[in-house]
């Protein structure tokens, strides 16, 4: 399928993410649906918020399945990108699900198992991921394999993770909690994930974290720290992003290998980063 015959619907173009990544896929020359399903915000009254130049129109909840029926009457090749928040995930999903539609879910949170079970039973094809950055994306892949390669290799080891985001993140890092799982099959001590310490205070996040002060609106660190039982060894492991862009353009590849699995009707209909980055189709 070429790029032209891609058509992208970005919802919700009013969040950050979801801006950064409606100007990506402009600039890889995507065909840009100029409709936005957003919340509740007052947004929805002015009625258009602008991508590079489009006047994209916002629609909220009560218009959202006209909207959707008559883009995709147009649209056959649509894929919804989906940014929005964790309260949504889950009721966004079925919709887009109940209609058929083909996403690419970057919004963390909500309930993952639901997510999953409801994408399965529709038979929709989807790229579901807390994560898009390439290098964070490989980072995590290496964390997977070293757990299937030597489980137990930290066994004993006391975790310790912390991650910092922008104040009005509501949730705790979708990326932190999936690669917590790995330390887990590494043996270390018992870690659930609401042990995972968030920062959302400049003061901290400057002061301790190393934050830039520019970045505070918008920024992703974290720091996974490892000590041996005897406190001999201390093993840390960091990603810290500042901005949204290696999101944003990781979730255009994400669409692009959507598209190209719809094309050759896979198998296997949903999918992970991982999975995105081994089959080489990361830029
Ligand atoms: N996978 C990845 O690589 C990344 C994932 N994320 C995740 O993306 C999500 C969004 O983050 P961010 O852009 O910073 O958040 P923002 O708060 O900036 O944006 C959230 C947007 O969601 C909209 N929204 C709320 N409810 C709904 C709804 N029911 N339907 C449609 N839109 C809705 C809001 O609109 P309104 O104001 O109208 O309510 C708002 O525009 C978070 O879950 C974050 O963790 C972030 C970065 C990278
Ligand atoms: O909300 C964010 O900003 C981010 N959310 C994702 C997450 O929760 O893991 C990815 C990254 O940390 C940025």
């Amino acid at each position: 399928m070429c790029r032209a015959e891609t058509s992208v619907m970005v919802n919700a173009c009013t969040g950050k993410m979801g801006h950064a990544v409606a100007e990506a896929v402009v600039r890889a020359g995507l065909d840009l649906i100029p409709f936005s399903i957003t919340g509740e915000s007052e947004a929805v009254v002015v009625g258009n918020v602008g991508v590079s130049g489009i006047p994209v129109q916002l629609v909220g909840a009560d218009k959202r399945q006209q909207a959707i029926s008559d883009i995709m009457r147009d649209k056959p090749g649509l894929i919804v990108v989906d940014f929005t928040l964790p309260g949504a995930v889950n009721e966004n999903a079925k919709f887009y699900c109940d209609n058929g539609l083909p996403f690419v879910m970057g919004t963390t949170g909500g309930d993952r198992v639901q997510l999953t079970r409801d994408t399965e039973e529709s038979g929709v094809y989807a790229v579901i991921a807390p994560q898009m950055g390439k290098q964070v994306v490989a980072f995590q892949a290496t964390m997977e394999m070293m757990a299937q390669n030597f489980p137990g290799a930290f066994s004993g080891y006391k975790l310790s993770v912390r991650e910092s985001h922008q104040r009005t993140k509501v949730d705790t890092s979708g990326t932190a909690k999936e690669i917590v799982r790995s330390f887990q099959q590494l043996g270390v001590e018992p870690f659930e994930v609401d042990a995972i310490q968030r920062v959302r205070e400049a003061g901290q996040q400057m002061g301790e974290m190393h934050v830039p002060e520019k970045a505070l609106s918008g920024h992703a660190f974290h720091t996974y720290h490892l000590t041996s039982p005897d406190g001999t060894v201390n093993f840390e492991f960091q990603h810290n992003v500042v901005g949204r862009e290696i999101y944003a353009e990781g979730t255009v590849d994400a669409v692009l290998f959507l598209a190209s699995k719809i094309k050759e009707k896979a198998e296997q209909r949903i999918f992970n980063m991982v999975d995105v980055l081994r089959a080489g189709a990361m830029r």
